[in-house]
């Protein structure tokens, strides 16, 4: 009996192991196929986090609109995206781009009517677009921790809200924020940026709770530390930019040159 048993484990294991990795294989070609033709919406397009998704959705054949504040970068992103071979194994699309500021909320709903109107819907939207901000709160002007606010925090919910009753109307769509570790735990010197998060983590935990009913998916990223512009453009307790690697790299290419 125990060798019977013996010689059944083997196969058994090597057999459950393989309807495994083919199960995972299953899962990863549905979801990329998911993503094909799906309008998906990215704002802070233009840099680090946002352009990395652009691509994984673009080769994945989704209908792009990239969005941020400045067009020039954008369209570099699309060109390089309608530049990238993938083989014709997948079908892609040029993507579109809108330009606006997040942090004036007044023209965020013109922005999302632009939105809708390229595809006519919005299959996943992801408010990926934030500023960073290094300072000591004494020192800190009250405007500064309203501005990250407004982009960090109010940008997000006013484009939510304004893409929002399309994707109720169709009872469909998935709404992802990059939220970030510091919507969890608050450290020294990041009271705007960790307060815009841990605001961004209620907020999108609320609308989760109440968009079920519709069907509607709603993700909050919290990422750990990436290397990305964002230290670089983070903007300290008088407003200024604060732009340290930048002074760091200056300052090494300096030292060198002495040497
Ligand atoms: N890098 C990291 O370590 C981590 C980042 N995150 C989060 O990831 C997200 C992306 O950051 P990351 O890619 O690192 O940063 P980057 O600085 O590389 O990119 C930020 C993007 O946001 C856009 N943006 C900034 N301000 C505005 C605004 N007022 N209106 C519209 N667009 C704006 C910028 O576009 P443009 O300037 O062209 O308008 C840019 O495309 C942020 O929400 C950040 O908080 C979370 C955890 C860790
Ligand atoms: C047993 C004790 C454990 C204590 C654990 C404390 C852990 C604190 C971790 C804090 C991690 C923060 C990750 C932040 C991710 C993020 O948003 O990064 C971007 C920025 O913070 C902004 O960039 P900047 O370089 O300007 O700070």
């Amino acid at each position: 009996m125990e060798r019977v048993l013996g010689l059944g484990v083997g196969p058994l294991a090597a057999g459950t192991v393989g309807l495994l990795i083919l199960l995972k294989v299953i899962q990863r070609l549905r979801r990329k196929q998911n993503l094909q033709d799906k309008v998906v919406v990215i704002t802070g397009a233009s840099s680090g986090l946002g352009k990395e998704c652009a691509r994984v959705f673009h080769a994945a054949g989704a209908r792009l609109i990239l969005c941020g504040r400045d067009q020039k970068r954008l369209q570099d992103v699309v060109e390089e995206l309608r530049n990238k071979n993938n083989n014709g194994k997948i079908q892609t699309h040029t993507p579109c781009t809108v330009t606006f500021d997040l942090s004036s909320t007044s023209l965020v709903s013109s922005a999302a009517k632009e939105i809708l109107k390229c595809h006519g819907h919005v299959d996943v939207l992801i408010n990926n677009a934030g500023i960073s901000y290094r300072g000591n709160i004494l020192d800190t002007h009250v405007s500064v921790q309203r501005d990250v606010m407004e982009t960090n925090y109010f940008g997000p919910v006013a484009l939510t809200q304004a893409i929002l009753p399309s994707m109720v109307d169709r009872r469909s769509g998935h709404i992802v924020v990059i939220s970030s570790v510091q919507g969890k735990i608050s450290i020294p010197y990041r009271s705007a940026y960790a307060a815009s998060k841990h605001a961004t983590q209620a907020y999108f935990d609320c609308l989760r709770a109440e968009v079920d009913r519709f069907g509607l998916q709603v993700s909050v990223i919290s990422p750990g530390y990436i290397r990305t512009n964002l230290s670089i453009n983070a903007v300290t307790g008088d407003g200024s930019q604060y732009g340290g690697e930048i002074m760091l790299l200056l300052s090494t290419k300096l030292l060198f040159s002495l040497y």
